[in-house]
C-alpha cells in the first residue's frame, strides 16, 4: 500500500514498469465539454494505477486542476513546476504537492522535461499546444528519446494532426519523425501505445543525447 508521495517505479497491474513520472501539459481552463474534464480525471486515475507519478505545471486552475488533485488523491507524488510570476494565488490557484519555483517558462520546460519519463498533452490552448511542440521539435533534434503522448479527447486534436501529416506530404517532416508523436483517443490506450514507443528517427544534434535525462 502507498502511503502517498512516494518515488517508487510504477508496478501497477498492466504496467510495464517504464515510467516512473510522466509530465502532462494540458489546459489552465477546462474547456466547454465535460469530455476534457472527464478525461483529465481518467488520466489521473490510469497514472495512479500504473504507480506513476505526476509532473505539471502547478496550480490548480483548469484541467490543471483535476489532473494534480486525482493523482495527489490517490497517493501518488506530484511535483508543480511553476514560474515566480505566476505563483500567486489568484492567477494559478492553490499548487499541491512539491513545487519547484523557476525563474521563467522557459526554465519551467526543461526542468519539467528532466523530471519526467514521458509527456503527454491532455487538450488546452496555447500553452498547452507549445509545450507538446517544443518536446516533439526537441525529440527531433535527439536531446530527448522520451515517447510524447497526444490525448486526443473527442477529436480535439484532429485538426493539428492532420497539419502533421500535410507538414510530411509536403516535405517538411520526415515520416520517421512523424512517429514521434503517439495519439489515442482514451488514456488507457494512450498510455499501453507509450509503453511500446521506441524511437525511430536519427539523433541529428550531437553530444546532446542525455540533456534531459530523468532526474
Ligand atoms: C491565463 C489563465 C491562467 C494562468 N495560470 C496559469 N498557471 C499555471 N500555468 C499556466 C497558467 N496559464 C498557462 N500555464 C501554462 O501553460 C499551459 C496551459 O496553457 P493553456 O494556454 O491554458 O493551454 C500549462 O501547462 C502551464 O504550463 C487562465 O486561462
Amino acid at each position: 500500500m502507498e502511503t502517498g508521495q512516494g518515488n517508487e517505479v510504477g508496478s501497477g497491474s498492466g504496467s510495464k514498469a517504464r515510467f516512473r513520472s510522466i509530465c502532462v501539459f494540458c489546459g489552465s481552463r477546462s474547456g466547454n465539454r465535460p469530455s476534457f474534464s472527464e478525461a483529465a480525471l481518467d488520466l489521473g486515475k490510469q497514472l495512479v494505477e500504473r504507480n506513476i507519478n505526476l509532473v505539471y505545471g502547478g496550480g490548480s486552475v483548469g484541467l490543471m486542476g483535476l489532473i494534480s488533485k486525482t493523482v495527489y488523491d490517490g497517493g501518488r507524488h506530484v511535483l508543480g513546476i511553476i514560474p515566480t510570476d505566476l505563483l500567486p494565488n489568484e492567477i494559478s490557484g492553490e499548487t499541491i504537492g512539491d513545487v519547484i519555483k523557476v525563474a521563467d517558462m522557459h526554465d519551467r520546460k526543461s526542468e519539467m522535461a528532466k523530471h519526467a519519463d514521458a509527456f503527454i498533452a491532455l487538450p488546452g490552448g496555447y500553452g498547452t499546444m507549445e509545450e507538446l511542440l517544443e518536446m516533439i521539435a526537441y525529440s527531433q533534434l535527439g536531446i530527448h528519446h522520451k515517447p510524447v503522448g497526444l490525448l486526443n479527447v473527442d477529436g480535439y486534436y484532429d485538426s493539428l494532426l492532420h497539419l502533421f501529416d500535410t507538414g510530411v506530404h509536403q516535405g517538411f517532416i520526415e515520416d520517421s519523425a512523424r512517429h514521434i508523436v503517439v495519439s489515442a483517443e482514451t488514456a488507457a490506450e494512450l498510455l499501453r501505445k507509450m509503453e511500446e514507443f521506441v524511437p525511430l528517427h536519427d539523433r541529428v544534434v550531437p553530444g546532446t543525447d542525455g540533456q534531459w535525462t530523468s532526474k
